[in-house]
Protein backbone atom coordinates (compact mmCIF):
# COMPACT_ATOMS: atom_id res chain seq x y z
CA UNK A 1 0.00 0.00 0.00
CA UNK A 2 1.64 3.35 -0.70
CA UNK A 3 1.52 5.59 1.57
CA UNK A 4 -0.01 9.13 1.77
CA UNK A 5 2.13 11.85 1.89
CA UNK A 6 1.10 14.57 3.91
CA UNK A 7 3.79 17.67 3.37
CA UNK A 8 6.48 17.82 0.19
CA UNK A 9 9.12 20.28 0.11
CA UNK A 10 9.84 21.02 -4.01
CA UNK A 11 12.96 22.33 -4.30
CA UNK A 12 12.57 25.07 -1.56
CA UNK A 13 15.47 27.67 -1.26
CA UNK A 14 15.34 30.92 0.92
CA UNK A 15 17.50 33.97 0.87
CA UNK A 16 17.52 36.82 3.18
CA UNK A 17 18.41 40.49 2.47
CA UNK A 18 20.34 41.57 5.34
CA UNK A 19 20.49 45.18 6.30
CA UNK A 20 23.87 46.70 5.38
CA UNK A 21 25.04 43.67 3.05
CA UNK A 22 24.58 43.54 -0.43
CA UNK A 23 24.60 39.85 -1.32
CA UNK A 24 22.01 38.10 -0.37
CA UNK A 25 22.11 35.08 2.91
CA UNK A 26 21.10 32.12 1.28
CA UNK A 27 19.56 30.15 4.08
CA UNK A 28 17.84 27.23 2.28
CA UNK A 29 19.52 25.47 -1.13
CA UNK A 30 16.67 23.62 -2.97
CA UNK A 31 15.32 21.59 -0.43
CA UNK A 32 13.66 18.58 -1.05
CA UNK A 33 11.87 15.87 1.12
CA UNK A 34 8.46 14.20 1.51
CA UNK A 35 6.68 13.48 5.03
CA UNK A 36 3.88 10.69 4.94
CA UNK A 37 1.23 10.91 6.80
CA UNK A 38 1.31 9.64 10.75
CA UNK A 39 5.16 9.22 9.84
CA UNK A 40 7.62 11.29 13.01
CA UNK A 41 10.36 12.75 10.76
CA UNK A 42 13.27 14.47 12.53
CA UNK A 43 15.23 16.86 10.73
CA UNK A 44 19.12 16.99 12.33
CA UNK A 45 21.32 19.39 11.13
CA UNK A 46 24.08 21.92 12.51
CA UNK A 47 22.98 25.65 14.56
CA UNK A 48 22.26 27.99 11.87
CA UNK A 49 21.70 25.66 8.65
CA UNK A 50 17.84 26.82 7.94
CA UNK A 51 16.14 24.34 10.20
CA UNK A 52 13.95 27.29 11.49
CA UNK A 53 13.72 28.62 8.22
CA UNK A 54 12.08 25.44 6.71
CA UNK A 55 10.05 24.70 9.41
CA UNK A 56 8.54 27.78 9.38
CA UNK A 57 7.96 27.86 6.04
CA UNK A 58 6.02 24.60 6.23
CA UNK A 59 3.61 26.71 8.82
CA UNK A 60 3.51 29.50 5.99
CA UNK A 61 5.04 32.02 8.41
CA UNK A 62 7.55 32.50 5.92
CA UNK A 63 7.18 32.20 1.85
CA UNK A 64 10.05 30.32 0.21
CA UNK A 65 12.41 32.13 -2.36
CA UNK A 66 11.79 29.81 -4.94
CA UNK A 67 10.19 25.99 -4.71
CA UNK A 68 6.93 24.87 -3.24
CA UNK A 69 5.31 23.57 -0.41
CA UNK A 70 2.49 21.48 -0.81
CA UNK A 71 0.61 20.10 2.05
CA UNK A 72 -2.19 16.97 1.41
CA UNK A 73 -0.63 18.07 -2.02
CA UNK A 74 -2.26 21.74 -2.20
CA UNK A 75 0.19 24.86 -2.10
CA UNK A 76 0.49 26.42 0.96
CA UNK A 77 -1.00 29.78 1.38
CA UNK A 78 -0.15 30.82 4.94
CA UNK A 79 -0.53 28.90 8.21
CA UNK A 80 -3.74 27.16 8.75
CA UNK A 81 -5.12 24.76 11.26
CA UNK A 82 -4.10 21.58 9.91
CA UNK A 83 -0.79 22.13 11.03
CA UNK A 84 -0.02 23.13 15.03
CA UNK A 85 3.65 24.15 16.65
CA UNK A 86 5.70 24.18 19.51
CA UNK A 87 8.20 26.10 20.01
CA UNK A 88 11.56 25.79 21.87
CA UNK A 89 10.51 29.09 23.91
CA UNK A 90 7.41 28.39 25.27
CA UNK A 91 4.84 30.78 23.60
CA UNK A 92 2.56 30.55 26.89
CA UNK A 93 0.56 33.01 27.47
CA UNK A 94 1.82 34.23 31.48
CA UNK A 95 -1.77 35.53 31.99
CA UNK A 96 -3.59 32.37 31.87
CA UNK A 97 -3.51 29.26 33.30
CA UNK A 98 -2.61 26.14 31.82
CA UNK A 99 -5.74 25.13 30.99
CA UNK A 100 -6.52 28.28 29.50
CA UNK A 101 -3.70 28.16 27.64
CA UNK A 102 -4.31 24.98 25.93
CA UNK A 103 -8.26 25.95 25.09
CA UNK A 104 -6.63 29.04 23.76
CA UNK A 105 -6.89 28.47 19.95
CA UNK A 106 -10.62 26.57 20.36
CA UNK A 107 -11.34 29.73 21.89
CA UNK A 108 -10.38 31.64 19.12
CA UNK A 109 -11.69 29.36 16.71
CA UNK A 110 -15.08 29.91 18.57
CA UNK A 111 -15.54 26.41 20.43
CA UNK A 112 -18.08 27.25 22.97
CA UNK A 113 -16.35 27.19 26.95
CA UNK A 114 -17.59 23.67 28.06
CA UNK A 115 -16.41 22.04 25.18
CA UNK A 116 -13.18 23.43 24.67
CA UNK A 117 -12.76 22.97 28.66
CA UNK A 118 -13.39 19.23 28.05
CA UNK A 119 -10.68 19.39 25.28
CA UNK A 120 -8.29 21.02 27.04
CA UNK A 121 -8.33 18.84 30.28
CA UNK A 122 -7.91 15.64 27.80
CA UNK A 123 -4.92 16.60 26.39
CA UNK A 124 -3.43 17.85 29.51
CA UNK A 125 -4.38 14.32 30.67
CA UNK A 126 -2.30 12.89 28.18
CA UNK A 127 0.87 14.95 28.75
CA UNK A 128 0.63 14.59 32.39
CA UNK A 129 -0.41 17.57 33.92
CA UNK A 130 -3.55 16.24 35.61
CA UNK A 131 -3.63 18.19 38.29
CA UNK A 132 -1.89 21.79 37.03
CA UNK A 133 -5.03 23.08 35.15
CA UNK A 134 -5.08 26.03 37.17
CA UNK A 135 -1.44 26.83 37.49
CA UNK A 136 -0.10 29.54 35.60
CA UNK A 137 2.99 29.12 33.76
CA UNK A 138 5.66 30.95 36.31
CA UNK A 139 4.74 28.38 38.72
CA UNK A 140 5.42 25.68 36.28
CA UNK A 141 9.24 24.14 35.37
CA UNK A 142 10.71 24.28 31.61
CA UNK A 143 9.37 20.62 31.05
CA UNK A 144 5.99 20.97 32.51
CA UNK A 145 5.52 24.51 30.48
CA UNK A 146 6.51 22.19 26.89
CA UNK A 147 4.12 19.63 28.46
CA UNK A 148 1.61 22.53 28.03
CA UNK A 149 2.79 23.69 24.63
CA UNK A 150 2.53 19.92 23.13
CA UNK A 151 -1.33 19.66 24.75
CA UNK A 152 -1.95 23.11 23.63
CA UNK A 153 -0.64 21.54 19.64
CA UNK A 154 -2.96 18.57 20.15
CA UNK A 155 -5.81 20.47 21.55
CA UNK A 156 -6.55 22.48 18.02
CA UNK A 157 -5.93 18.69 16.44
CA UNK A 158 -4.08 18.98 13.71
CA UNK A 159 -2.81 16.70 11.10
CA UNK A 160 0.40 18.20 11.52
CA UNK A 161 2.75 19.09 14.72
CA UNK A 162 5.93 21.19 13.33
CA UNK A 163 8.66 21.11 16.85
CA UNK A 164 10.75 23.53 16.62
CA UNK A 165 13.83 21.94 19.01
CA UNK A 166 11.35 21.79 21.96
CA UNK A 167 13.38 20.18 24.24
CA UNK A 168 16.69 22.51 23.42
CA UNK A 169 15.90 25.03 26.38
CA UNK A 170 15.86 21.59 28.75
CA UNK A 171 18.55 20.08 31.12
CA UNK A 172 19.61 16.56 29.90
CA UNK A 173 17.54 14.82 32.51
CA UNK A 174 14.39 16.81 32.22
CA UNK A 175 15.08 16.41 28.00
CA UNK A 176 15.08 12.40 28.16
CA UNK A 177 12.35 12.17 30.19
CA UNK A 178 10.58 14.41 27.64
CA UNK A 179 11.69 12.18 24.61
CA UNK A 180 10.40 9.61 26.19
CA UNK A 181 6.64 10.98 27.28
CA UNK A 182 6.46 12.92 23.81
CA UNK A 183 7.20 9.73 21.96
CA UNK A 184 4.52 7.70 24.29
CA UNK A 185 1.93 10.39 23.43
CA UNK A 186 2.42 10.26 19.64
CA UNK A 187 2.09 6.45 19.99
CA UNK A 188 -1.43 6.72 21.50
CA UNK A 189 -2.37 9.83 19.30
CA UNK A 190 -0.07 9.57 16.10
CA UNK A 191 -0.20 12.64 13.52
CA UNK A 192 1.87 13.74 11.05
CA UNK A 193 5.51 14.79 13.10
CA UNK A 194 8.49 17.14 11.77
CA UNK A 195 10.85 17.76 14.17
CA UNK A 196 14.11 19.93 14.20
CA UNK A 197 16.73 19.29 16.51
CA UNK A 198 20.52 19.76 16.56
CA UNK A 199 20.59 16.66 18.75
CA UNK A 200 22.09 13.37 17.21
CA UNK A 201 20.65 11.13 19.97
CA UNK A 202 16.93 12.79 20.44
CA UNK A 203 16.98 12.23 16.74
CA UNK A 204 17.87 8.36 16.81
CA UNK A 205 15.00 8.21 19.78
CA UNK A 206 12.46 9.91 18.01
CA UNK A 207 12.46 9.52 14.73
CA UNK A 208 10.96 7.35 12.12
CA UNK A 209 13.41 8.82 9.60
CA UNK A 210 15.90 11.22 9.95
CA UNK A 211 16.87 13.76 7.28
CA UNK A 212 20.64 15.38 7.91
CA UNK A 213 21.02 18.56 6.70
CA UNK A 214 24.06 20.26 6.02
CA UNK A 215 25.75 23.73 7.35
CA UNK A 216 24.65 26.80 5.90
CA UNK A 217 22.98 26.97 2.81
CA UNK A 218 21.04 24.06 3.89
CA UNK A 219 20.62 20.85 2.21
CA UNK A 220 19.27 18.11 2.29
CA UNK A 221 22.95 16.31 2.79
CA UNK A 222 21.37 12.56 3.53
CA UNK A 223 18.94 10.71 4.93
CA UNK A 224 18.49 7.70 7.54
CA UNK A 225 15.36 5.38 8.16
CA UNK A 226 15.65 4.68 11.78
CA UNK A 227 14.38 0.53 12.19
CA UNK A 228 15.44 0.40 16.07
CA UNK A 229 12.12 -1.01 17.91
CA UNK A 230 11.07 1.43 20.07
CA UNK A 231 11.40 2.16 23.58
CA UNK A 232 14.89 2.43 22.20
CA UNK A 233 17.78 2.40 24.55
CA UNK A 234 20.32 5.02 23.96
CA UNK A 235 23.27 2.66 25.19
CA UNK A 236 22.18 -0.71 23.03
CA UNK A 237 24.65 -1.46 20.40
CA UNK A 238 22.54 -0.84 17.17
CA UNK A 239 21.59 2.70 18.56
CA UNK A 240 25.09 3.43 18.86
CA UNK A 241 26.35 1.53 15.55
CA UNK A 242 23.89 4.27 14.14
CA UNK A 243 24.77 7.29 15.97
CA UNK A 244 28.29 6.73 14.91
CA UNK A 245 27.38 6.60 11.53
CA UNK A 246 25.54 9.78 11.54
CA UNK A 247 27.42 12.05 13.65
CA UNK A 248 30.35 11.00 10.65
CA UNK A 249 27.90 12.34 8.16
CA UNK A 250 27.19 15.49 9.79
CA UNK A 251 28.45 18.90 10.20
CA UNK A 252 27.41 18.83 13.96
CA UNK A 253 30.31 19.31 16.48
CA UNK A 254 30.41 16.89 18.88
N1 LIG B 1 14.12 36.88 8.89
C1 LIG B 1 15.42 36.67 8.68
N2 LIG B 1 16.19 37.62 8.09
C2 LIG B 1 17.49 37.41 7.86
N3 LIG B 1 18.16 36.28 8.18
C3 LIG B 1 17.45 35.32 8.77
C4 LIG B 1 16.04 35.44 9.06
N4 LIG B 1 15.62 34.30 9.65
C5 LIG B 1 16.70 33.50 9.74
N5 LIG B 1 17.80 34.10 9.22
C6 LIG B 1 19.15 33.52 9.12
O1 LIG B 1 19.02 32.21 8.60
C7 LIG B 1 20.04 31.37 9.13
C8 LIG B 1 19.43 30.06 9.57
O2 LIG B 1 18.62 30.28 10.71
P1 LIG B 1 17.74 29.14 11.38
O3 LIG B 1 17.17 29.75 12.63
O4 LIG B 1 16.81 28.55 10.40
O5 LIG B 1 18.83 28.04 11.75
P2 LIG B 1 18.65 26.70 12.58
O6 LIG B 1 19.20 25.61 11.75
O7 LIG B 1 17.24 26.57 13.06
O8 LIG B 1 19.63 26.99 13.78
P3 LIG B 1 19.61 26.63 15.36
O9 LIG B 1 19.80 25.14 15.46
O10 LIG B 1 20.81 27.41 15.85
O11 LIG B 1 18.29 27.12 15.92
C9 LIG B 1 20.72 32.16 10.22
O12 LIG B 1 21.97 32.60 9.76
C10 LIG B 1 19.80 33.33 10.47
O13 LIG B 1 20.50 34.47 10.85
Amino acid sequence: MSRKIKIECQSVSKAFHVPGQKHLLHVLDRVSLKVYENEFLVILGPGQSGKTVLLNCVAGLLEPTRGAILINGQATAGPGPDRGMVFQRYALFPWKNVENNVAFGLAVRGVPRGERLDTARRYIELVGLKGFEKAYPAQLSGGMKQRAGIARAYANNPDILLMDEPFGALDAQTRYAMEQELRSIWEKEKRTVCFVTNNIEEAIYLGDRVIVMSALPGRVKSEYPIDIPAPRAYTETAFLALRKHISADTDLVL
